[in-house]
C-alpha cells in the first residue's frame, strides 16, 4: 500500500551488481516527504547504490522502488524520462559542462526539457543561480569558478526544474570547513523554501546531523538498517554500533580490517612447532 506521507518508498528490495555478491539485501525503507534524510554508514555498505536505484539507473534484482506511489522500472525509457524531471540529482562527480559558461550550464536542463521562452529561462536561471548565492557568476566560464562554487552551480542547475526530489550523493567532499558550512545550510534552506524531499549521502556526520529531520544509519553486508531516527534520537542512542559511528570512535562493533585470511597465511608466517 502506498504511504502517502513518504515520497519514495523502497519495499524488500534486493539488488547486486553481480550474481555473487548483493549489496542490498531485502532492504524496506521510507523517505518523508518535504524532510531532509541522511543516508549514513560506511564506505562501500550500498549508499549511492540506494540512490541509483531511486534514479532507475539501476532495477532491483527483487523488490519496489515507489516514488511517489508509482513503480520506477529502470526498463521503462519514457516513465524514466517523466520521473527523472521530477527528481534532481546531484552526484559526487555530476561535471559540469566545462565548454559552457555557468547560465548555459543553469539554462541546459530548462531549454533540453522545456519550450520556455528566452525571457523566462533567463529569469528561472538567475532565479536558481540566486538561490545558491552565485548570481554574479553567471557569466564566468567554469575554469573561472572554484570547487565549492562548482558544486553550488551543479546544485542550481539540478534544482532548474523545481524537482519535488533532490539527492545530494557526497556533497560535503574536498570543500573546506566554512563551504561545508555553506553547502550544509543550503541544503536545508533548499529543502525549506521548495519543499522538495532532500536525500543526503554522506560521511559527514556533524554536517548532517545539523541539517537532516530523519537520519538511516546502513551498513555492510546487505545494506542492513543498523538504525533510524531524528539526529537528536541516534546522538542519544546507546546502541554500541550507533554509538560508534555517530561519535565516530574508532574502536566498537564496526571493525577497521575488511574480512581477510589470517595474517600469517597471507605473509607466509609458520606458527612456532608447526611446519612453514
Ligand atoms: N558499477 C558497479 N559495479 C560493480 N560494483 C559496484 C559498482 N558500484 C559500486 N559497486 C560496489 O557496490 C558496493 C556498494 O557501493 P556504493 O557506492 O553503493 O557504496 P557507498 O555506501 O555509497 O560507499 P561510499 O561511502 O564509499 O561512497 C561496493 O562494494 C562497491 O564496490
Amino acid at each position: 500500500m502506498p504511504d502517502p506521507d513518504s515520497l519514495i518508498e523502497i519495499d524488500h528490495v534486493s539488488f547486486g551488481y553481480d550474481a555473487r555478491r548483493l549489496i542490498l539485501n531485502d532492504v524496506t525503507l521510507r523517505f518523508p516527504r518535504g524532510k531532509v534524510t541522511a543516508i549514513l554508514g560506511g564506505s562501500g555498505c550500498g549508499k549511492t547504490t540506494l540512490l541509483r536505484l531511486i534514479g532507475g539507473i539501476a532495477a532491483p534484482n527483487s523488490g519496489q522502488v515507489r516514488f511517489d506511489g508509482e513503480v520506477v522500472n529502470a526498463r521503462d525509457r519514457a516513465q524514466l524520462l517523466r520521473l527523472r524531471r521530477r527528481m534532481g540529482m546531484l552526484f559526487q562527480f555530476g561535471a559540469l559542462f566545462t565548454d559552457l559558461n555557468v547560465f548555459d550550464n543553469v539554462a541546459f536542463p530548462l531549454r533540453e526539457h522545456t519550450d520556455l521562452p528566452p525571457a523566462l529561462v533567463r529569469d528561472i536561471v538567475l532565479m536558481k543561480l540566486n538561490a545558491v548565492g552565485l548570481r554574479g557568476a553567471a557569466p564566468l566560464r567554469i575554469s573561472e569558478v572554484s570547487g565549492g562554487m562548482a558544486r553550488r552551480i551543479a546544485l542550481a542547475r539540478a534544482i532548474a526544474l523545481d524537482p519535488e526530489l533532490i539527492m545530494y550523493d557526497e556533497p560535503f567532499a574536498g570543500l573546506d570547513l566554512i563551504s561545508m558550512g555553506v553547502a550544509a545550510n543550503l541544503i536545508r534552506k533548499l529543502g525549506d523554501a521548495t519543499g522538495a524531499t532532500s536525500l543526503v549521502v554522506s560521511h559527514d556526520i556533524p554536517e548532517c546531523m545539523a541539517i537532516s529531520d530523519h537520519v538511516i544509519l546502513m551498513a555492510a553486508p546487505g545494506g542492513r538498517i543498523v538504525a533510524q531516527g531524528t539526529p537528536a534520537e541516534l546522538m542519544a542512542s546507546t546502541d554500541p554500533e550507533v554509538r560508534q559511528f555517530v561519535r565516530g570512535e574508532p574502536d566498537g562493533p564496526v571493525k577497521f580490517h575488511y574480512a581477510a585470511p589470517p595474517l600469517a597465511q597471507d605473509f607466509g608466517v609458520a606458527k612456532p612447532g608447526r611446519a612453514a
